[in-house]
C-alpha cells in the first residue's frame, strides 16, 4: 500500500536511483517506490574549498551522480528514464567535509573528531527530470539538502578500534553507520533520522508534493503546472490530447483531484520533461549567486585584514565584545561579520561566541604554517582596486589585474613588492609538496626556479631531493627582500638566490628549469615568452616542470577545456583555462617532449616536459 501519494505518481514512470548505497534502496522501496539501480560512476571529487558550504558541496555531487547516470543512460538507449534520483550524504565537523574513510585509519581520525562533539550529516539530494526531444538529452534539476545534527558520546581508544575493527565504517561517510552497531556511540540525534542513514524520506516527499502540486498563485494567468508532473493515471491522456482542452485549471492544479489536467494551447509546444512541465523559467538562483559572491570574498577578507581569526587563535569561544575590544571596532558591526563569516564555515558560532574552524587556523590565522593571509591581504588590496576599475581595463585593453612583478619593478613601492611576495610565499608554501611531489625529479642534479620569490618551493624541492641545488632567480628587489621570509625548516646551502631578469635576462644553467608562479598567473603572451626563453636556454635532455593553480572538476579531454572556478579563473587574468592538454601541445610546439601531466593536490596542473634535441 502506498501511504504517501507523492510517491503514487511515480508510479507509472520509469525512475532510476543513482546510488549504490543499499540504505537508499532499502528506505525508497519501503516506501513502496519502484524503481531501477544504477549507480553513478561520478567520481567524488570536486574542490571542497570551492564551494561556501558543506551543503552546497553535498548537492552538487548529487546532482552529478544523478546527471552522469541520465547521460549515460540516454546515450545507451537514446532514451533517459523518467527521473533519476541522486544523493550524497557527508559529516560536517569544525569546517570539515568527512566522506567515506579510505582506510583504518582514516577511519580512525574521522571517528576521534567525531567523540564527544555534536557533528552536522547532510544529504544532499537531486531530482532529475529528463526529456528526450530530437535525441537530444533536456534535464530539469531539483536540488535540496537536509541537515541532521548528531552528538557522539566520549569513545574510549579500545571502543573506536573495536568499532573500527568491525568493518562497519568502511562505507559509510563519516565512517559510522547510525542504524547498526555505530548507534552505541550516538548520544542524541535532532533531525530526520533516514537522512544520517542516506536519504531525507520526509523531505523528498515535501519536495516531491512541492514539485508536483505547485499551488497557484491568486490572479496568475492559468496555466499548466510549471515544476509539476500531473497525475500519472492522467498524464497518458495528455500525452495523446492534442487540443481542445480548457485552460481553466483547478486551482490546486487539480491533481489531487485525481481528475484530467487541463492543458493550455499555448504550451502545447513546450518541450514536455516526460510530465514535468514548466510554465516559466525556473529562478536563476545561479546568476543570483554569482551577482552576489563578491560580498562573501569582501567579508572574508575584510575578517583577515581586521585580524579576527588571529584574535580568536589557540582561544576558546570568544564573544563579539571580547573580539570588537581587540580589533577596535564597534560591536554591532563585529558581530555581523562574525555572524556572516560563520555562515560562511569560516568560524564557528556557539552559544559562549565565536572560535576558529578547522580552515581558518590552518589558513587564515597571519602565523600559521600555510598561512593565505598574505594572499588575503593582495586580493584585497591592489587585486581588489584592479577589479573596482574593470569596466576601464575592458576599454583600454589592459589586465584585469595588477601588473606583476617582472612588468614594472621600478613601479613598485617596497610595501607593494612585499604584498605580492607575501601573496606568493603563502600559495607556494601550500602547494610546494605538491609541486615538487608531482614527477620523480631525482635525476636532475641543478634546478632553476624562475620568479622562484621567496624560495618556498626551492627549499621543498632540495628537502625531497638530496642531490638537488636550486637557484631561486627573480628580480633583484625580490631577492633582497626574499630573506625575510621563512621559506624552509633552516637555511639550505643547496638553495641560491640569484637576481636579475626572468623574462629578457640571461637564464642561469640548469638542468631543470621550473616555472610556478602561482600569485600572478598571467596571460598567455607572457608565459610563451617565458618558455620560449627556457627552450633556447636548456641543452637536450633539459627539464621543464611547470605548475598551475586548477582545480578542475574534470580533466581537460578531446579538446574541451578543463572547468575551474570562476575565481581562479579570474586570478588568472580573465583568460580561458589551460589544461594537461593544452600544455602538452604548447610544449611540444616549443621542442620539448615526453610531455606528461598530471593534478596534483586537487588544485594544480603539474607538467613535466624533456628539451629534445634541436
Ligand atoms: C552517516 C551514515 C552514512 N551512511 C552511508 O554512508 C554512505 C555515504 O556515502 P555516499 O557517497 O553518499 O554514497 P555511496 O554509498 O558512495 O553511494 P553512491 O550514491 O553510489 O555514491 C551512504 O551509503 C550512506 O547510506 C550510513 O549507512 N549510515 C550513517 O549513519
Amino acid at each position: 500500500m502506498l501511504l504517501c501519494p507523492v510517491i503514487r505518481k511515480l508510479q507509472h514512470r520509469r525512475v532510476v536511483l543513482a546510488s549504490s548505497s543499499p540504505r537508499r534502496q532499502e528506505i525508497l522501496s519501503n516506501a513502496g517506490l519502484r524503481f531501477e539501480v544504477v549507480p553513478s560512476r561520478f567520481k567524488e571529487k570536486l574542490h571542497k574549498a570551492s564551494f561556501a558550504t558543506p551543503q552546497a558541496y553535498a548537492v552538487e555531487t548529487a546532482k552529478q551522480k544523478a546527471l552522469e547516470v541520465a547521460g549515460r543512460m540516454h546515450q545507451k538507449d537514446l532514451r533517459a528514464p523518467d527521473v533519476v534520483i541522486g544523493a550524497d550524504t557527508i559529516v560536517a565537523v569544525g569546517g570539515l567535509i568527512l566522506e567515506k574513510p579510505v582506510d583504518k585509519q582514516d577511519a580512525y581520525r574521522m571517528l576521534s573528531r567525531l567523540s564527544g562533539t555534536e557533528h552536522s550529516v547532510f544529504t544532499g539530494v537531486a531530482v532529475v527530470h529528463c526529456c528526450t526531444k530530437d535525441g537530444q538529452l533536456d534535464t530539469r534539476v531539483s536540488e535540496f539538502y537536509e541537515e541532521t545534527t548528531v552528538k557522539f558520546s566520549e569513545l574510549s581508544e579500545e571502543l573506536l578500534w573495536e568499532y573500527i575493527d568491525s568493518g562497519e565504517p568502511m562505507d559509510k561517510a563519516g565512517g559510522y553507520g547510525i542504524q547498526a552497531l555505530g548507534g552505541m556511540l550516538v548520544e542524541y540525534v535532532r533531525g530526520d533520522f533516514l537522512n544520517v542513514v542516506g536519504f531525507p524520506l520526509n523531505r523528498f516527499c515535501k519536495e516531491l508534493a512541492r514539485l508536483y502540486h505547485a499551488p497557484r498563485a491568486p490572479g496568475a494567468p492559468p496555466r499548466i503546472h510549471y515544476d509539476s508532473i500531473p497525475a500519472v493515471d492522467t498524464f497518458e491522456d495528455l500525452n495523446d490530447a492534442e487540443g481542445g482542452v480548457s485552460d481553466q485549471a483547478p486551482a490546486n492544479g487539480g491533481l489531487e483531484a485525481g481528475g484530467a489536467q487541463p492543458r493550455a494551447p499555448h504550451t502545447r509546444d513546450a518541450p514536455d520533461l516526460n510530465g514535468v512541465r514548466d510554465s516559466q523559467p525556473p529562478l536563476p538562483a545561479g546568476l543570483l549567486g554569482l551577482m552576489d559572491g563578491f560580498k562573501a570574498s569582501k567579508v572574508l577578507l575584510t575578517a583577515c585584514k581586521l585580524n579576527v581569526f588571529d584574535v580568536l587563535k589557540d582561544r576558546g569561544p570568544l564573544t563579539a565584545a571580547d573580539v570588537a575590544r581587540e580589533i577596535g571596532a564597534s560591536v554591532d558591526g563585529t558581530e555581523r561579520l562574525l555572524d556572516v563569516c560563520a555562515d560562511l564555515g569560516l568560524l564557528q558560532k556557539a552559544d559562549g561566541g565565536y572560535s576558529n574552524t578547522e580552515t581558518a587556523s590552518l589558513h587564515l590565522v597571519s602565523d600559521a604554517e600555510q598561512s593565505l593571509h598574505g594572499l588575503a591581504a593582495y586580493l584585497d588590496g591592489p587585486v581588489w582596486g584592479a577589479f573596482t576599475h574593470l569596466g576601464r581595463a575592458v576599454r583600454e585593453g589592459a589586465t584585469w589585474i595588477p601588473e606583476p612583478l617582472p612588468q614594472a619593478p621600478h613601479k613598485q613601492s617596497t610595501e607593494a613588492t612585499l604584498q605580492f611576495m607575501r601573496a606568493s610565499h603563502g600559495l607556494s608554501k601550500l602547494t610546494a609538496h605538491h609541486v615538487a611531489t608531482a614527477f620523480d625529479l631525482s635525476p636532475f642534479t641543478s634546478a632553476c626556479h624562475l620568479e622562484g620569490c621567496t624560495g618556498a618551493l626551492a627549499h621543498k624541492l632540495v628537502q625531497e631531493y638530496p642531490r638537488l641545488q636550486v637557484t631561486v632567480f627573480d628580480l633583484p628587489e625580490v631577492i633582497e627582500l626574499a630573506g625575510g621570509f621563512q621559506a624552509g625548516a633552516g637555511p639550505s646551502e643547496r638553495v641560491h638566490f640569484v637576481p636579475g631578469d626572468p623574462s629578457s635576462g640571461r637564464l642561469p644553467p640548469a638542468d631543470l628549469y621550473v616555472l610556478c608562479s602561482l600569485a600572478h598567473d598571467g596571460p598567455d603572451h607572457r608565459l610563451h615568452g617565458l618558455l620560449r626563453r627556457v627552450s633556447r636556454s636548456c641543452r637536450a635532455g633539459a627539464g621543464l616542470l611547470l605548475a598551475e593553480l586548477a582545480p578542475a572538476e574534470e580533466e581537460e579531454e578531446a579538446g574541451g577545456a578543463a572547468r575551474r572556478s570562476p575565481g581562479l579563473r579570474i586570478l588568472g587574468a580573465g583568460r580561458p583555462p589551460r589544461g594537461p592538454g593544452q600544455y602538452r601541445r604548447l610544449l611540444q610546439g616549443l621542442g620539448f617532449q615526453d610531455v606528461q601531466a598530471t593534478r596534483a593536490g586537487d588544485l594544480l596542473h603539474v607538467v613535466l616536459g624533456t628539451r629534445a634535441p634541436p
